[in-house]
């Protein structure tokens, strides 16, 4: 009997990384893998609703150092503690899930961004490690190119542009601007923390990215280290939600008329100013057309957004968290107003919604970028001088990127394009496939 590889996979715990390692999970459980998913306690207390005992995917947690009320949207004060405290009682949990499978011990540890750490522990103990990178391939390749970037001039030694240009890292990688680098706007502790990633993910054989050779052509000859395996769309029936999903949106949207629905999420780290937030509001009404909007509580539970008191919302509906992969596949969905996070991005370009991007954080520019200006599958709504997005501007985009012709057969064409990937025959297929031979090796 030929027995498959045991994979250890420990993401960084917020919902853009959990999510897509949840799903790589499952695909390779479903290939006839082992997979033990390391959470954190805090997040595994969270997501417990989802994890059944009847999955191939067995869950292991370490804690993360911090105490349960302590605020875990301060992503410095996660990343020192989970740094101080996983990494010793790393050797132990392993050697504990090992005892326990002796015919098939861990033989490869897959982390995400910023667990660079475990990779390091795993090659210290002769196991084989992976990257998956739960942001774009382009993310990936510009950090790689960071002492490039400062050498040439480009960058200072804080990841500041010395002035604005536009610039191409590779021949075949589409001109960006210096101010859309992924680090944008953080400082120089996370920057060198970025920085510092790099070294350790170089202990990973591999950087395994939810994305396709086409979507992002030219990253890929960076580092022979990139294997694009995405889109990673296997259901995960809610297994890594950190948030609790109100699926009564799904009985809303069928009772929609097909292509009318905006939808609106902003994923799971942005926070909206009150005052932005309540323009959205007005926004929505002003469009008078169906919408269905994200609000999220706060990470901590407990900062909530008061609405306007002249907002109606009677076309709306609005949920604390949906199960987006659904409802963006819906029929009834015309359009998606998006922060740009990649997940949110690769899985709007793989339902073919148009995008109204809205880009406020860190490789959200970048993103923004490929939506609008590489595979035209979008329109960004534009702030006016004092940083601040209309309503008018609202309603002016959504009647735009709806009315599109140009724009919706993009969406299909790109659509075609990544669900091609992952078929059988794919590139994105055979890679995966690849993967899980070295790692059998
Ligand atoms: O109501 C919701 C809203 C979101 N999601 C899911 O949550 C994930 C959100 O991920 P993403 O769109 O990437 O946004 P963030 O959570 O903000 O992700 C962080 O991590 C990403 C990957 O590194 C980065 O690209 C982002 O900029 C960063 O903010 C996606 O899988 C969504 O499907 C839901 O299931 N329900």
């Amino acid at each position: 009997m030929v027995i498959l590889p045991h994979f250890l996979a420990i993401p960084y715990p917020v919902q853009g990384h959990v999510n897509p390692l949840m799903q790589f999970s499952q695909i390779l459980a479903n290939h006839g893998c082992k997979v033990t998913f390391l959470h954190t306690e805090f997040n595994h207390e969270r997501s417990k609703t989802g994890v059944s005992e009847q999955d191939k995917i067995q869950v292991v947690t370490l804690p993360d150092g911090l105490e349960p009320e302590d605020d875990r949207s301060d992503i410095k004060k996660v990343l020192l503690s989970i740094k101080s405290t996983m990494p010793p009682r790393l050797p132990k949990l392993i050697e504990e899930v090992n005892a326990l499978n002796v015919d098939n011990k861990i033989n490869c540890i897959i982390v995400t961004f910023s667990m660079g750490w475990a990779l390091e522990v795993g090659h210290n103990l002769g196991i084989k490690g992976a990257l998956l990178c739960p942001a774009s391939s382009t993310t990936l390749a510009c950090a790689v190119c960071i002492p490039k970037l400062i050498e040439d001039g480009i960058i200072d030694s804080e990841g500041n542009p010395t002035k604005k240009q536009e610039i191409q890292i590779s021949p075949d990688i589409p001109m960006m601007n210096t101010t859309n680098f992924p680090w944008r706007g953080v400082d120089k502790i996370f920057f060198d923390h970025f920085v510092q990633e790099i070294q350790t993910i170089n202990f990973g054989e591999w950087w395994l990215c939810n994305t396709t050779c086409d979507l992002e052509p030219g990253v890929f000859s960076i580092s022979p280290k990139f294997l694009p395996i995405g889109p990673l769309m296997e259901s995960n029936n809610n297994k890594s939600s950190l948030w609790q999903e109100d699926s009564t949106c799904l009985e809303w949207l069928d009772k929609q008329a097909p292509q009318s629905v905006i939808y609106v999420s902003f994923g799971s780290l942005v926070v909206m100013d009150q005052n932005q937030f309540n323009e959205l509001a007005l926004g929505l009404d002003l469009l008078d057309k169906p919408f269905l909007w994200v609000v999220r509580p706060s990470n901590d539970n407990k900062v909530n957004y008061t609405y306007p008191n002249d907002f109606h919302g009677s076309k709306g509906k609005i949920v604390g968290w949906a199960p987006q992969s659904k409802i963006l596949n819906h029929p009834a969905i015309a359009c998606f107003i998006s922060h740009c996070g990649w997940n949110s991005t690769i899985e709007g370009v793989h339902a073919g919604v148009p995008f109204l991007c809205w880009p406020f954080l860190t490789d959200q520019f970048l993103n923004k970028s490929y939506i609008c200006d590489v595979w035209k599958t979008g329109l960004e709504l534009e702030k006016d001088d004092d940083g601040f997005i209309s309503r008018q501007e609202i309603k002016k985009k959504v009647d735009q990127v709806v009315g599109d012709d140009d724009i919706k057969e993009m969406c299909l064409k790109m659509k075609k394009m990544t669900i091609t990937n992952i078929e059988e025959g794919g590139q994105s297929s055979h890679n995966l496939q690849k993967f899980i031979s070295w790692a059998n090796y």
